[in-house]
């Protein structure tokens, strides 16, 4: 049985509403950096940035445009859908699948479930201390494999990212003494190093906020067979571990601004919100 020894907490001062979300933009596009700080020195509302922010994604965006871009060519955007488990991810994704010039990636999962006719997902949810390392070493090499494949479009939308990976799942793992120290160290020396020596351009991060109690719903809906032991304590963490990277931004830095789209709605009000913010996640992203 999967059980986290942390259980998270949920906070009405994170839900920030898509209005509230649009003027942040808009306030953050007339003058950058110009938002106060939070605690950490990072602004707490999404979509915002700090001058010490905004400078180190602008040298990144820099260094992407001078290794990728030839004369005429356009620049490419990168977009992240980030959220927890069953939030609603791959239905988003599968609503912007539709529009043209555009790629969407989903995560990996089929990989992890079989590589080689081994399933290090059941094996990572039966028994994580023996098995974490495995699945979390194959999770970063093929979400790597996603961030570096050729783009076949102007504008790429994918499912997570290998950041989430690192920050909020290999982080659990840890963090609720289900990773052994050594394999925590290998993984993050593994990581440190792709993100210092491989280029990883995301522009922006789509956060699909929701209660932990909406995703266990959708996930037993979804009944996907390796995550029937997932108790509502691990969405629990995993949401805790998201509010604290993308919206008070105090845990691992953020490589991108964040739109936070509230995700707990149905499926047609979700719809519709997609299509409010279209134009913020397709230009937001340039
Ligand atoms: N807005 C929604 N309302 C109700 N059910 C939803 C909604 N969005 C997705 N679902 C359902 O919830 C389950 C998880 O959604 P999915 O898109 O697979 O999430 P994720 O990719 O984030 O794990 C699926 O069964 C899906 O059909
Ligand atoms: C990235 C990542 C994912 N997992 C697990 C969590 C879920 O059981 C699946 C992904 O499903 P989702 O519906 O797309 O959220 O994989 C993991 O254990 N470790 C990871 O790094």
């Amino acid at each position: 049985m999967f059980v986290c020894s942390a259980a998270g907490c949920w906070t009405s001062l994170c839900r920030i509403s898509a209005p509230g979300v649009r003027a942040a933009l808009r306030a953050a596009c007339r003058r950058p950096g110009a938002e106060p700080a939070g605690p950490c020195g990072r602004s707490r509302l999404s979509g915002s940035w700090t001058q010490h922010q905004q400078q180190q994604h602008q040298q990144q965006r820099t260094s992407t445009r001078r290794k990728l871009l030839r004369p005429g060519e356009e620049k490419k955007s990168v977009i992240c859908i980030e959220g927890n488990i069953a939030s609603g991810k791959t239905t988003c994704l599968e609503y912007f699948s539709k529009t043209s010039n555009l790629e969407v990636l989903t995560e990996p999962v089929s990989k992890w479930r079989n590589i080689q006719g081994h399933n290090p997902l059941a094996l990572m949810y039966q028994d994580p201390v023996r098995w974490g390392l495995t699945l979390q070493t194959y999770v970063q090499l093929t979400m790597l494999d996603r961030h570096l494949s050729t783009m076949s479009a102007p504008v790429r939308m994918m499912e997570r990212s290998i950041y989430s990976a690192k920050y909020i799942f290999v982080e659990n793992l840890y963090r609720s003494g289900k990773m052994p120290e050594v394999d925590f160290a290998v993984l993050s020396e593994w990581f440190d190093w792709i993100t210092s020596n491989i280029d990883i351009p995301v522009d922006l991060i789509v956060y699909l906020q929701t209660t932990p109690q909406t995703c266990y719903e959708r996930l037993t809906q979804r009944c996907r067979e390796e995550e029937k032991v997932i108790p509502l304590e691990y969405l629990e963490t995993i949401h805790q571990l998201y509010e604290d990277w993308l919206i008070n931004q105090m845990s691992f830095k953020v490589p991108a601004p964040v739109l936070v789209i509230p995700a707990n709605h149905d499926l047609q009000k979700m719809l519709h919100q997609y299509e409010e913010h279209r134009g913020k996640i397709l230009m937001g992203s340039k």
